[in-house]
């Protein structure tokens, strides 16, 4: 068996998000969030599941950070739920949501584990979104304002921080598909937002550094290599266009300060102008530390005039593996889009943010869930992952996504990814065989092939 060892200082760690686990949805002060209001709207989340309880980790915040240690993490990745520290989204701080999270981090750092924060993971104040939300150009200002009270309740013990989670998913699936949180179908709107929480991530940026905090700071972005169906140019037209409304459309402004010229001028001709002013982009493409990005599958696709604005239908290849989710299991693609990364925009460093799979996980009759898909799952990408870095690719960490089980948005508590599982009825964590190879993967400190 090939040993592949990582780096020395390579970052084990899983992650999180707060409206996925935390439930107290109005507990101790908190306010209304934007998935509060979308989950508790009814035919929006399947079973009608909402985020009210989820694992409940507001109250067993220690049991959780107990097993985090278990597992022998180096790192976890949570973020934090605005909402529940400024419950009107600015203005009056609520002291007792602040203290959930200083008392977690401190639970962290006792147990030797370093804090990875995600300021914005989807769970915007509703009082917000009631001025507008993401399409107003202010929500940059109260986010900048948010972001500066946590930097200086806890920006001299974090080492890692990430503006953003996936802003395209908050985009596009929130405001083009209506699929998440707040629910609109207005392609324009869309377009206003991904550029407002693109220039709030830089100003966050600016702010960051004014302070001159220790840690690192930088965005995490879901990234998905696509695939031409064949090689005639019509199909790599189609690839070339939908990389660009996934990918370019985030990369390009932070990392050249300005969008992909052809997307824009297809999006001026079909959607519509969304403001951008004057310094916009020098804001946003500031300099970050490292790029998070959450990999989890391939796009094959091929042009069909008829199919979307961009006239790209995806397809599904015959023959190979898809998780629950209906996402292909295609590892390669994480070797290929980090090479492409390092070659094309040559970030400083990457974190694989979150990288992790759904799959039909059950309690056996000995009492343990053996989840051996996911584990060949997390193997063949973390083979991947050290092909690039023997590349030469930065990649300084890996954070399995999830943790635990959790609320997956519009799919609810339907679809399981965590190492840990939870038993919704009485929330009893077990730990899955995933949890217990990934404790020896980061023991070893390599995996075998
Ligand atoms: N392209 N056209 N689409 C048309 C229809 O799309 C509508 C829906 O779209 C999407 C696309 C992607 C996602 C998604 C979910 N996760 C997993 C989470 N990552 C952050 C963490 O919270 C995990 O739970 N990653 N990505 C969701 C919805």
């Amino acid at each position: 068996m090939h040993r592949r060892y990582f780096p020395e200082d390579f970052i084990w760690g899983a992650a999180t998000a707060s409206y996925q686990i935390e439930g107290a949805y109005n507990e101790d002060g908190k306010g209304e969030s934007i998935w509060d209001r979308f989950s508790h709207t009814p035919g929006k989340i399947l079973n009608g599941d909402t985020g009210d309880v989820a694992c409940d980790h507001y109250h067993r915040f220690r049991e959780d950070v107990k097993l985090m240690k278990e597992l022998g993490l180096d790192s976890y990745r949570f973020s934090i739920s605005w909402p529940r520290v400024l419950p009107e989204g600015k203005g009056q701080v609520n002291e007792k949501g602040l203290d959930f999270y200083k008392q977690l981090v401190d639970q962290l750092l006792k147990a030797g584990i370093d804090p990875a924060i995600t300021l914005y993971h989807w769970d915007l104040p509703q009082a917000l979104q009631e001025k507008g939300g993401w399409a107003n150009r202010d929500t940059a200002k109260y986010f900048v304002e948010y972001a500066n009270l946590i930097f200086k309740e806890l920006g001299d013990v974090v080492p890692l921080w990430i503006t953003h989670n996936e802003p395209w998913v908050v985009s596009f699936p929130g405001h083009a598909f209506g699929e998440h949180a707040p629910g609109i179908k207005n392609y324009q709107t869309a377009l206003q937002v991904a550029h407002n929480l693109l220039l709030s991530h830089g100003m966050a940026v600016q702010s960051f550094r004014q302070l001159g905090l220790p840690g690192k700071i930088g965005i995490t972005l879901n990234l998905t290599p696509v695939y031409p169906f064949s090689d005639n140019e019509a199909d790599q037209k189609a690839c070339d266009l939908q990389d660009a409304f996934i990918n370019r459309w985030f990369l390009d402004p932070i990392f050249e300060g300005s969008y992909p010229e052809e997307l824009h001028q297809i999006y001026r001709k079909k959607v519509g102008e969304f403001i951008i002013k004057n310094d916009d982009l020098e804001i946003i493409n500031q300099k970050i530390d490292f790029l998070g990005i959450n990999y989890y599958l391939r796009l094959v696709v091929k042009h069909n005039p008829d199919y979307n604005i961009f006239g790209v239908e995806t397809v599904k290849p015959e023959g190979r593996e898809y998780t629950e989710m209906g996402w292909e299991v295609y590892p390669e693609g994480l070797y290929d889009l980090l090479i492409r990364l390092h070659k094309d925009y040559a970030p400083e460093a990457l974190y694989i943010t979150e990288n992790g799979a759904a799959y039909q996980d059950q309690i056996d009759a000995d009492g343990r869930v053996h989840d051996q898909k996911r584990i060949a799952y997390l193997k063949a990408h973390l083979k991947n992952a050290h092909r690039a870095i023997e590349a030469g690719v930065p990649v300084k960490g890996y954070y399995i996504w999830s943790l635990m089980d959790n609320f997956e948005w519009a799919f609810g508590y339907s679809k399981r990814f965590g190492l840990i599982y939870i038993n919704y009825d009485n929330q009893q964590r077990i730990l899955k065989d995933s949890a217990y190879w990934y404790r020896t993967i980061i023991a070893k400190n390599y995996i075998e092939d």
